[in-house]
């Protein structure tokens, strides 16, 4: 990072984040530190590591984990193809492990490779996934300026003192007080010098570093309004309220394909109109079996749904073509990708007996992309004179949705019937 910064960073020389991830997640319960739970099946730390490394001015992230994760936390960086991560032990309280995160900035025996040693370094908990570039860079500002600073938030609950007795002894009011989150950011001399100057009972009980800065380095954090999706992991319904963000996040646009044949792409349209009250629509009208600038375009646009519109018998061709694409595009890589084959049956006087054959190898082909982080589902769309076009394509929508918002890996395979 230049000294002046570029339009898009802080004018800072260089940022770094430490990511504490050691502990053992004992309040969530389970044999799996929660920041390794899995949401839509990649761990919860990952997505951290993600929201950090994106943000282009942040050069280095340490991860620190306790010593037996420490291959775990490779494996992952490795899996899902994180950048700029370094990997750093964990102590046993939160604070040890933060400080030994900082420790591989400075000249000393856990810093085999110097790091560049940052001007300013974020500390953000690996078990709060949902942070986004712009807090990040007001507390790094922030810091630059103040020395300290960190992420509040209006208090829910009032915070009261018990006396020795079990009763009340006095409450607190409430507007007066705030919790403080994360992110928060220090100049990086401020916090490490807090740190070596803890005492031991500082860093076995304490839970702020705001705190450290201000009792060891006179240092008074500025305090910079968080948004509402700061929050931490720690119970097991916050595992579950992770898990249906993230899918509210993965279902917020769709691509529906059809090849030129009239009837498709007539089912295709009316489709479009049915969803684009509900979710952004993209559609192409196109044969997968030639690349298409517009398919490569939404697949770097991150659309996570796709519904292929086609009324061939077997279609599973034209399938593995978007699958080849999408394998090619990484976009599995982090997210699951929710692909329908929505199969038109037209043929009036015979009956389109999707056979026990081709259900067979339908199931076999999505349990084979399904390691490919690709859930694939059948669509049978009835388009006979019989059943009123509308209603089926409503239908066809509504079971659309419901396929991209549950993402449920246990019905890949399966055909259902609008
Ligand atoms: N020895 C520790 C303890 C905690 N943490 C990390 O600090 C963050 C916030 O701590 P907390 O929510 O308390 O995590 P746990 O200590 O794992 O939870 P619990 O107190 O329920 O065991 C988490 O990312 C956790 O992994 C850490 O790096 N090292
Ligand atoms: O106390 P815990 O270890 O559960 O979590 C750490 C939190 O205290 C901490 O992240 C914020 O309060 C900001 O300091």
């Amino acid at each position: 990072m230049e000294p002046g910064g570029c339009e898009a960073g802080p004018a800072v020389k260089a940022v770094a984040a430490v990511l504490p991830a050691g502990g053992s997640g004992e309040r969530l319960g389970g044999a799996t530190p929660k920041q390794f739970c899995t949401v839509q099946g990649r761990p919860l730390v990952s997505y951290t590591v993600r929201a950090m490394e994106r943000v282009s001015w942040i050069s280095d992230i340490i991860v620190v984990v306790s010593p037996e994760n420490i291959e775990t936390m490779k494996s992952i960086i490795e899996k899902y193809g994180h950048k700029k991560v370094t990997v750093a032990e964990g102590g046993i309280t939160r604070h040890r492990s933060i400080f030994n995160g900082l420790k591989l900035f400075s000249e000393n025996e856990f810093s085999n490779h110097l790091l560049q040693k940052p001007e300013v370094v974020i500390i953000h908990d690996a078990v709060r996934p949902f942070v986004e570039e712009d807090i990040l860079l007001k507390v790094v500002m922030a810091a630059k300026e103040h020395g300290a600073a960190g992420a509040i938030r209006p208090l829910v609950s009032t915070v009261i003192a018990s006396a020795a007795d079990g009763c009340l002894d006095h409450s607190l009011e409430r507007a007066k007080y705030r919790a403080s989150e994360m992110p928060q950011a220090f100049l990086f001399d401020i916090i490490y010098q807090a740190y070596q100057q803890c005492t031991d009972y500082d860093l076995d009980y304490g839970t702020e570093c705001l705190h450290l800065a201000l009792k060891y380095c006179k240092t008074n954090a500025k305090l910079v309004e968080g948004t509402a999706d700061l929050w931490k992991v720690t119970y097991k319904r916050d595992l579950y309220a992770a898990e249906s963000i993230i899918k509210d996040s993965l279902s917020q646009q769709i691509c529906i394909i059809t090849d030129v044949k009239e009837a498709v792409v007539q089912v295709g349209f009316l489709l479009h109109e049915c969803l684009r009250s509900q979710i952004k629509v993209e559609a192409v009208s196109v044969s997968l079996s030639k690349g298409n600038s517009h398919l490569q375009n939404i697949f770097s646009g991150q659309c996570y749904n796709f519904v292929c519109i086609n009324d061939k018998k077997y279609a599973t061709e034209e399938i593995q073509q978007l699958v080849n694409m999408l394998e090619e595009s990484n976009i599995p890589l982090l997210h699951p990708v929710v692909l329908i084959s929505a199969h038109l049956n037209s043929l009036e006087n015979t009956s389109f007996s999707i056979d026990l054959e081709e259900l067979t190898r339908m199931k076999k082909f999505a349990r084979e992309v399904k390691r490919k982080n690709i859930l694939v589902y059948g669509l049978l769309v009835q388009c006979k004179d019989s059943f009123p076009l509308q209603e089926t394509v409503n239908s066809a929508a509504a079971l659309t949705m419901a396929l991209i918002k549950d993402r449920n890996p246990e019905l890949i395979g399966q055909l259902l019937v609008a």
